[in-house]
């Protein structure tokens, strides 16, 4: 459908007309498609203008390159560079990705997914261009929400001063994926709240000799701009500024006019420039510009109506947590919730409504939400993080230095632990137990049904001493009943470091031990291999550390072979850290160590022989 344009010789030839028609049919084509695949809709529908006048401006088939902020709202990029007929696949396993793929697009110049880096990245290949002579600018796209990172502060402060040929373009739309927060948004407001249209009083030469980094080779080149120069606000009193760069806008990002006098204007000057744009989140479809939180990212929905449908009638992991928050908020009035920029998606919404003055959203900024707990739990409240696996892992040291070297009392609720599915690679929550289990003081659980999750969680804020970790996955939860045919031992304090006997016997074909939600998976391999004839115990891990040896061991004395399923990478994993501690052998399912793609959780599980039937398949074969 956009073949025509895809290539950028046709885009530079359009006039604001046609690219008005063009950016109303990507709203379209984004709208359709999402509707069906599920994605990144809100943020991508804020951007199509933007990206149309960054593609027409600049020169991604030469030495100009863009680097996407968290990359969910590169769509019209990739539209533009030819991969439209490939959006049917957005997201799903062998198809395109829902982030920038250098291995999909040479134009897409760095691969992202996490919040903050672009101007790191940027001004690297900034930096890199210029020590081997290269021409063209290095645009970062940041997102206001994505500016409240720790690491996009560091960036400004280095390459302000250093980094010719860059640019930061800020996408304002006063979200994050729910309300921005803090300091920056606040001055980010009042900027766009200044004058838009301060016009240069003199002519536009002198205008631009007060701008200490525009050079008089520069000037010629923009008296050709002079008139539509009068549009561009540079305000000398931006932190920009301050920082080095030359500050331009606030601009209407759904302007045509405005971006291209600004973007032109920017590709003339050689030092480093900061431009503010201002865009609205889920623009041109009225269902995300109500709801920009919903259609953030949203599953499928009805193109007409907005009506999301494919909703899970079953409770999520996260909901589960919010609720039980609530309950336990409720009697231990030293119990704080934490975010890092996720209430809505870490299902702390609630708790934020009952408890404002004891939930604390602190953008995106994982490592200061570590220590920010660590310092509340130094006064006697009890901080419990709210955090996506993937996330946590901005915060290592923090968690090292700042919580579990000095055996702090704060809880991590780690979501999306596990396989994520549609968001692929740089969001797969498969490294915490690798990473969580060195930790010293550092208890790690893993529950794999709601009824042990809630009461984990209530033992780990009111009974449990030091950090805690407790990991759990996307999507809907299971209950007991669920498992009809199996016993469940009553989780309590008393037995909350015990890994849990589902099945066992005194002589058996094999141990299968299990970690979180992987019970569901042991409990189907064990039906099939009783079918095929063979004898199964069966263990929940439940507490990852300290590990239950002496129970594992116990059972694994009677087996011929002990089997472990889990949803860490093999790498320092569960099965790793349970052979160091057994002096035998273990047959070890677990991820691959490689970069998980995107897919669905059941199409991971088929690849990396998760699922009951190759485990099963697997162990038959051993036990012949
Ligand atoms: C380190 C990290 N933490 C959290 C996230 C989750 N996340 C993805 S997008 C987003 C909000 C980004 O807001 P902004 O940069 O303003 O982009 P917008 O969606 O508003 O265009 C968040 C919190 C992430 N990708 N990376
Ligand atoms: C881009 C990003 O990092 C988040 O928006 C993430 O995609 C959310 O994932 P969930 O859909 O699992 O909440
Ligand atoms: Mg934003």
């Amino acid at each position: 459908m956009f073949s025509e344009i895809s290539n950028t010789g046709e885009l530079k030839k359009m006039n604001i007309e046609q690219l008005q028609k063009l950016a109303s049919s990507i709203r379209s084509f984004l709208i359709e498609k999402v509707s069906k695949t599920g994605g990144h809709l809100s943020s991508n529908l804020g951007v199509v203008e933007l990206t149309i006048a960054l593609h027409k401006v600049f020169d991604l088939d030469q030495n100009d390159d863009i680097i996407w902020d968290v990359g969910h709202q590169s769509y019209t990029h990739k539209i533009l560079t030819g991969r439209a007929n490939k959006f049917d696949m957005l997201r799903k396993y062998d198809g395109i990705s829902g982030f920038p793929k250098t291995s999909e697009d040479k134009r897409d110049t760095f691969n992202t997914g996490h919040s903050s880096t672009s101007i790191s990245a940027a001004s690297g290949i900034a930096k890199a261009k210029e020590l081997k002579g290269i021409s063209g600018k290095t645009i970062a796209v940041i997102g206001d929400g994505a500016m409240t990172g720790g690491m996009a502060f560091e960036a400004l402060n280095y390459s302000g001063h250093t980094t010719k040929n860059l640019i930061i373009i800020l996408n304002d739309n006063d979200m994050s994926i729910s309300k921005n927060v803090g300091g920056i948004s606040k001055a980010l407001k009042r900027l766009r709240n200044a004058n838009r249209y301060l016009k240069f009083k003199q002519d536009v030469k002198l205008a631009l000799d007060n701008i200490p980094v525009v050079g008089t080779p520069t000037k010629k080149g923009l008296t050709k701009f002079k008139s539509d120069l009068k549009k561009i606000v540079i305000n000398g009193d931006s932190v920009f500024e301050s920082m080095g760069f030359t500050y331009m806008g606030p601009v209407d990002g759904h302007n045509f006019e405005e971006l291209f006098t600004i973007l032109e204007h920017s590709k003339t000057v050689e030092e480093p420039v900061f431009i503010h744009v201002h865009t609205k989140k889920g623009k041109g479809y009225l269902p995300a510009e109500n709801q920009p939180e919903l259609f953030h990212g949203v599953g499928c929905f009805e193109p007409s109506t907005g009506r999301i449908i494919c909703n899970n009638d079953r409770i999520t992991w996260s909901e589960c947590f919010g609720n039980t928050m609530c309950k336990l908020a409720e009697k231990n009035k030293d119990l704080v919730a934490i975010t890092a920029a996720m209430p809505f998606s870490t299902g702390l919404v609630e708790f934020s409504q009952k408890y404002p003055q004891r939930f604390f959203d602190v953008g995106i900024a994982e490592q200061h939400a570590v220590t920010f707990s660590a310092g509340f739990t130094i006064a006697g409240i009890v901080p419990v993080f709210a955090v996506y696996s993937t996330f946590l892992q901005r915060a290592y040291d923090q968690i090292l230095h700042d919580v579990s070297l000095q055996n702090l009392h704060m809880i991590f609720a780690i979501d999306r632990s596990g396989p994520v599915g549609a968001d692929g690679e740089t969001h797969q929550g498969v490294y915490d137990i690798s990473y969580l289990s060195p930790m010293p003081n550092m208890t790690i659980f893993s529950p794999a049904l709601a009824e042990d999750f809630e009461a984990i969680l209530n033992i780990s804020v009111n009974d449990l001493n030091g950090p805690v970790a407790i990991r759990y996955p996307r999507g809907s939860i299971l209950h007991r009943s669920d498992f009809s045919n199996v016993s469940f031992p009553k989780l309590e304090y008393r037995n909350c470091f015990k890994a849990k006997v589902l099945e066992t016997y005194n002589t058996v074909d094999v141990l299968i031990v299990s970690v979180g939600v992987m019970l569901k998976n042991a409990i189907e391999t064990k039906k099939l291999l009783n079918d095929m004839g063979f004898s199964v115990s069966l263990v929940d891990a439940f507490c990852i550390k300290p590990i239950d040896i002496s129970t594992i061991r116990r059972e694994s004395n009677k087996a011929k072979i002990v089997v472990t399923i889990e949803n860490n990478v093999i790498i320092g994993g569960f099965g790793e850290i349970l052979q160091s501690q057994l002096d035998r052998s273990i047959v070890k399912f677990a991820y691959k160590d490689e970069p998980i793609p995107q897919g669905s959780v059941k199409e991971l599980e088929e690849k990396y022989g998760l699922s009951p039937q190759s485990i099963a398949d697997k162990i038959k074969k051993l036990l012949r």
